[in-house]
């Protein structure tokens, strides 16, 4: 069966939590993408099972069907309902290159594995084969905190290496909400609310390590290069961030860390008007202030926000600000903030020094997909990821904020308001196919606006499946056509997570 469907699940994310819902809701909405593609045979995948079983052991190989399932799916709206047909887990890159050559040599699907955090349906089997779970490759394999840079296998999540790199004095700032893999957010091209003053993981990846589809090893800059810049032909490494899979296994990441700040200092500021919101954004960076953090939320998100977290924030569009410098840096920063803020009509100001205020404040922020969802049991939420240039931000918020009020569906808008880049949380009830019909609307017609305004469909989630017609408009014959004849040289075959990006196949 080729169709779409979403679901609500089990949130494994978020441990003692109640449940959101666990129906299954099939509803057919559109064939899943022009192909001939077809699943493999039974017989090849018994063959491939036992070849797998013979190079990497047993326990390595499973095809149970709960394990197939989980490895089937993420945290976003469920675009199908196809598994993967084995899951595998490697240990070494060596393992990884075995795998990747008996597929090959099968003409099996490979569909990398992070941590399943993506909200694309990045992960899902859209034509079965074989999930490869990296999650057993889990080290920091070179650490030079002089030099400020560490390489680390995809098992290694974000939160882990800040928790080995806190005693050293240094961190790695890119911050997905959730603790995602470092490869699986090289792999993304993820960001979050950092990225305004430290980047995404596109500044941050010096070097990967990839295993390409017929098994061969690259490594984008070379083998154990990790110097700060280079001008050595093409950058391959940045062909590999944000490549979803579709070109290989990310197998290492070489990755930029920073000391940690003397002083962090946190700020949250209510505004009359999105618009004098992002104003004072836009004043902020024009006057150099060298803020790390400056997100938006607006009414609604604030008002399910402080409902959620025993919080009594204004119920109004409010940014939250982060300075991290000296205690004379960060002092004057923010008070140079405060006066623009003042300026923008801000009011109720609040400050959070200690560590413990400023992450509370953070979780906050971070967990807002979450306290979405929990506000309205037993919804889903289409998450829209629009990226513009800033100056354009204010008129797209606010004309998407009449769209979902005019609809009656439920969508609080928030977003890295510093990189032009906000979400809104399309809430529909999966038994009521008119809702979610609404909800893709005003998303498609969001996306249209962005696209219109010189920005993109995605900031940071990526395409997957969920944004695959919008690139086509974004990206424009052309440009898919040379990414299509990239993916060719590095994957003849179209084994690497087939079903994604592309609208159609070479
Ligand atoms: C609550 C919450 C909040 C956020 C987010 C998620 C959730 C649940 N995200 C999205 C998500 O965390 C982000 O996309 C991660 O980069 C996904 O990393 P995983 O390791 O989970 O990859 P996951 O396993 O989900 O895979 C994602 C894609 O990458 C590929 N992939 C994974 N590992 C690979 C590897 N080793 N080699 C090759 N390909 C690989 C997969 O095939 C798939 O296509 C996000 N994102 C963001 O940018 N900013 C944000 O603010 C947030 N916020
Ligand atoms: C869409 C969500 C999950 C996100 O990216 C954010 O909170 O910034
Ligand atoms: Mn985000």
């Amino acid at each position: 069966m080729h169709c779409w469907f979403f679901t609500s699940q089990v949130f494994k994310s978020l441990p003692g939590k109640a449940l959101v819902g666990n129906s299954r809701n099939f509803h057919c909405i559109k064939p899943l993408l022009q192909s001939t593609r077809h699943r493999p045979l039974v017989e090849t995948i018994t063959t491939l099972r036992q070849n797998l079983i013979k190079s990497l052991g047993r326990d390595s190989v499973s095809d149970t069907e709960a394990i197939r399932k989980q490895h089937s799916r993420d945290e976003g709206v469920e675009r199908h309902n196809h598994l993967a047909d084995l899951v595998v887990w490697p240990k070494s890159t060596e393992e990884c290159s075995i795998i990747a050559s008996l597929c090959s040599e099968k003409k099996v699907p490979m569909i990398p594995f992070g941590t399943g955090t993506g909200l694309e349906s990045g992960v899902c089997a859209a034509y079965g084969g074989v999930s490869v779970d990296m999650s057993k490759m889990d080290q920091i394999v070179n650490f030079n905190p002089e030099d400020f840079d560490v390489t680390v296998q995809p098992g290694v999540t974000r939160k882990g290496l800040n928790h080995f790199l806190k005693d050293h004095g240094l961190w790695f700032p890119v911050d997905p909400g959730a603790d995602a893999s470092l490869c699986g957010m090289t792999a993304t091209s993820a960001s979050g609310t950092n990225a305004v003053r430290y980047g995404t993981m596109r500044e941050n990846v010096l070097n990967v390590e990839v295993v390409l589809a017929d098994g061969r090893v690259l490594h984008t800059a070379g083998e154990n290069r990790r110097s700060k810049k280079s001008s050595a032909g093409f950058n391959l490494t940045n062909l590999f961030v944000g490549s979803e899979g579709s070109l290989g296994f990310i197998t290492k990441a070489t990755l930029k860390i920073y000391g940690i700040p003397e002083m962090m200092l946190s700020a949250v500021c209510a505004f009359t008007t999105i618009k004098a919101a992002v104003d004072t954004c836009v004043q902020i960076l024009q006057s150099n202030i060298p803020i790390a953090r400056i997100e938006l939320m607006d009414d609604v998100a604030m008002d399910m926000c402080n409902n959620h977290n025993k919080l009594d924030y204004k119920v109004a569009p409010t940014l939250f600000l982060e300075f991290h410098g000296s205690e004379d840096s960060v002092k004057s920063q923010a008070k140079f903030a405060g006066e623009i803020a003042d300026y923008n009509g801000g009011s109720e100001f609040r400050w959070a020094y200690e560590s413990e205020e400023r992450n509370r404040l953070w979780k906050a922020r971070h967990d807002i997909y979450w306290t979405t969802l929990q506000s309205n049991p037993g919804c889903r939420a289409i998450i829209t990821d629009v990226c513009v240039p800033i100056t354009r931000l204010p008129d797209l918020i606010t004309q998407t904020k009449a769209d979902i009020q005019e609809s009656g569906i439920i969508g609080p808008c928030l977003g890295h308001v510093g990189d032009g880049n906000f979400h809104t949380f399309l809430v529909f009830n999966p038994n009521k196919p008119e809702e979610f019909k609404k909800a893709e609307t005003l998303a498609a017609r969001m996306t249209k606006r962005a696209l219109d305004l010189n920005g993109t469909c995605t900031g940071e989630h990526g395409i997957g499946i969920g944004k695959m017609n919008y690139l086509e408009k974004e990206m424009g014959p052309v440009g898919i056509e040379m990414m299509k004849s990239i993916k060719k040289t590095l994957d003849p075959h179209w084994l690497m997570n087939p079903g994604k990006i592309f609208l159609s196949e070479y």
